[in-house]
């Protein structure tokens, strides 16, 4: 990724802006009530549920400390996928994603049309397995999901499980909370994970020689139902605030995650709560690297179903009660 190409070019009214805001920032919320549930009083059990909510609300985005993931696990990940995205591109690309294999490496996505400035490596949580091959709810072709892990750096397999099952155990504690803000039982969703599809990526964006140009990721939201994001202390990500549409920048918070609900949990809160647009702005001078989970569900499982209309839009979508 030297020279410039065209193809990581933003339209002028997509470029990042050279000053920003960071504004009064996006919610931070402290989760220790749900790690200490012995001696939690239903006051404080409730204020957190609240601020779960209006966070979802207001922003469909926040952070959250306390939360019990050890920081040691989040270290040894950011270890690794260090030492895997400082191998050549050669090195990486066999273990690049193709049409069989829908993990592993890749260091050509696009979103909308434009190439987005990163590398990444993906894995699913709970692979090998067996999830539909389309979004057609008549296509019954199904596709195995087996892992491509590389040879160096050794370790990298276990510490990915190994984190993996510790963002499944926070999804779970922040979906709790989300159906609980939306006065439903604590369990609501859980149902609906127990053919889901986890993945997360490991994402690296190299320092871009014309960062006022291109973006890491450009503006798009998550399909999934929850994402959890961890960010390391160089920063970029972008949210679009809902009340004036400006982009405001999430400023990093050590050892902190940024959690954003998803298209799904919009659908399933019968859109309470938004999946909100965000982007990665890139520097010149220093990369970024940290990683990045995804908890989604198996939408053939659910009772997603597909509606018959033209221009499907998300609010063609409603969960049955
Ligand atoms: O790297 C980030 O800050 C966010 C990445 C992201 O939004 C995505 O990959 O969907
Ligand atoms: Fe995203």
């Amino acid at each position: 990724m030297g020279e410039v190409d065209p193809a990581f070019i933003q339209e002028p009214e997509h470029r990042p802006k050279i000053s920003y805001m960071e504004g009064k920032g996006v919610p931070l919320i402290d989760l220790s009530p749900i790690l200490s549930s012995n001696n939690v009083s239903a006051i404080e059990f409730e204020g957190l549920v609240k601020e779960v909510g209006d966070a979802c609300k207001e922003w469909g985005f926040f952070q959250v400390i306390n939360h019990g993931v050890p920081s040691e696990k989040r270290e040894k990940i950011d270890g690794a996928s260090r030492k895997f995205f400082a191998q050549s591109l050669e090195e990486k690309r066999k273990v690049r994603r193709n049409e069989k294999k829908v993990t592993g490496y890749y260091d050509t996505e696009h979103t909308k049309n434009v190439r987005d400035w990163k590398e990444v490596f993906d894995f699913a949580v709970e692979g090998p397995s067996i999830v539909p091959a389309s979004h057609e709810p008549d296509d019954r072709e199904v596709i195995e999901l087996n892992n491509q892990w590389p040879e160096y750096p050794p370790e990298l397999r276990e510490t990915c499980q190994d984190y993996g099952q510790e963002m499944v155990k926070l999804a779970y504690k922040l979906l709790e909370l989300i159906a609980l803000s939306l006065d439903l039982p604590a369990d609501r969703f859980h149902g609906f994970f127990k053919d889901q599809t986890s993945f997360i990526r490991l994402n690296h964006y190299p320092p871009c020689p014309t960062p006022e140009l291109a973006l890491g990721v450009g503006r798009h939201k998550d399909a999934g139902a929850l994402t959890i994001l961890a960010q390391d202390d160089v920063g970029g990500l972008e949210v679009k605030q809902k009340t004036d549409g400006e982009w405001v920048r999430v400023k990093p918070t050590p050892d902190a995650y940024i959690i954003n609900v998803g298209d799904i949990i919009q659908v399933w809160s019968n859109d309470t709560y938004e999946s909100v647009e965000h982007r990665v702005i890139v520097n010149s001078e220093r990369e970024r690297a940290y990683n990045w989970g995804e908890f989604i569900s198996n939408r053939s499982q659910s009772n997603f179903q597909k509606q018959k209309v033209e221009n499907l839009q998300i609010s063609d979508f409603k969960i049955s009660e």
